[in-house]
């Protein structure tokens, strides 16, 4: 019988899944250590890991020969896994592709409606007690209806978010990426990040974290963004380089931010938390019962497809 870790606690709905296998549960919340991450690659057929364990160039090259044939990440994001060194040692890695869509969308227009709504202040100051009734000034924000969004990175989350956008918003959209896509809605392709951050009202980004989008977001995009507008992210930390956006959000130079993940997550500077023109989430793009049960049996199915040696549905 192979044998498999699974690295986090997962919703009771995905462990039948397992069935046929000998399963380890770690029944924790917080990622692997690197101790634990050498003993999985060597002692497991394969492992359920997910983001936040680091598995690294080093920790590869700790086991060059590993029991551990397959990586079956929870999640679509793998940037968490060194993919090349993992393919050096003849692990392969998969993800959750889809299952997540939909959720992480929903997630985008949560933070776009926030931030422009400013809900996160306003709720703040319901329950401060300081609130004293309606007038026809207060708390003004910005109206949503038919203002221009533009998206970095037009993938599955991306096209998600453009679609609520268009359909649902009656919103402009614009697009920046590698190259112009075929879409079944209206959108203005844009080679130049700068030139599309300077003409919408909402800036999000839905592009995977890699080299190239380190830091896409940074003083130079931010700088070319009109000072009402607000920059969305439910990408990765690293995609916006943090320290400039908080400067931005400080001197007002966009008229405020939504977040769902962080540079160097689950760190979130206090100068954020200080700042009440942006919306802070706990990286909940995709926490919904049905759709973590839905990433627990793709990543069950990668894992028990490559254990009984066909190819997985979803290698990256
Ligand atoms: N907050 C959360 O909880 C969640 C966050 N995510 C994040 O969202 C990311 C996107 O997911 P998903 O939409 O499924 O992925 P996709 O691969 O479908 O889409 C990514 C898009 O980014 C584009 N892209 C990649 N590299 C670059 C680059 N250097 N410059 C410009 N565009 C680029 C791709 O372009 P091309 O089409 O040319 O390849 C593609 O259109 C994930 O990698 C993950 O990090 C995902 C789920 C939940
Ligand atoms: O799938 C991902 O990449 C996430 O960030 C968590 O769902």
């Amino acid at each position: 019988m192979k044998k498999v870790l699974i690295a986090r606690v997962l919703p009771e709905g995905v462990y039948p899944a397992l069935d046929g296998l000998e399963v380890v549960r770690r029944d924790r919340t917080t990622p692997l250590d690197d101790d634990e991450m050498r003993a999985a690659l060597r002692d497991f057929d394969g492992v359920l890991c997910t983001l936040g364990d680091q598995f690294s160039a080093e920790v590869f090259a700790d086991v060059p020969q590993p029991r551990c044939k397959v990586l079956a990440n929870f999640g679509v994001g793998f940037n968490h896994i060194d993919v090349r060194a993992a393919q050096a040692v003849g692990v392969m890695v998969t993800n959750t592709p889809g299952a997540v869509t939909d959720a992480t969308a929903d997630t985008a227009m949560t933070l776009m409606l926030m931030s422009a709504r400013r809900a996160g202040e306003a709720e703040r100051l319901v329950r401060s007690g300081a609130w004293e009734g309606w007038h026809p000034t207060q708390m003004l924000g910005m109206h949503l209806t038919g203002k221009t969004v533009g998206i970095a990175g037009m993938g599955r989350i991306g096209q998600a978010i453009a679609r609520r956008c268009h359909f649902g918003f009656e919103m402009p959209v614009r697009y920046f990426g590698r190259a112009p896509k075929e879409l079944d809605f209206e959108a203005v392709y844009h080679s130049d990040l700068q030139e599309m951050a300077a003409c919408v009202d909402v800036l999000v980004t839905a592009v995977p974290s890699n080299p190239q989008t380190h830091h896409l977001i940074n003083a130079d995009v931010l700088a070319a963004m009109q000072p009402h507008a607000r920059l969305i992210n439910i990408a990765r930390g690293d995609v916006v380089e943090e320290a400039a956006l908080i400067d931005a959000l400080q001197r007002g130079v966009i008229g405020g931010a939504g977040l769902d993940v962080y540079e160097f997550e689950p760190l979130v500077p206090q100068a954020l938390r200080d700042l009440d023109n942006v919306v802070l989430l706990p990286h909940l793009g995709t926490s919904t019962m049905e759709v973590r049960v839905d990433m627990g049996l793709m990543a069950v199915a990668n894992l028990q497809a490559f254990l009984r040696g066909d190819t997985p549905p979803n290698p990256v």
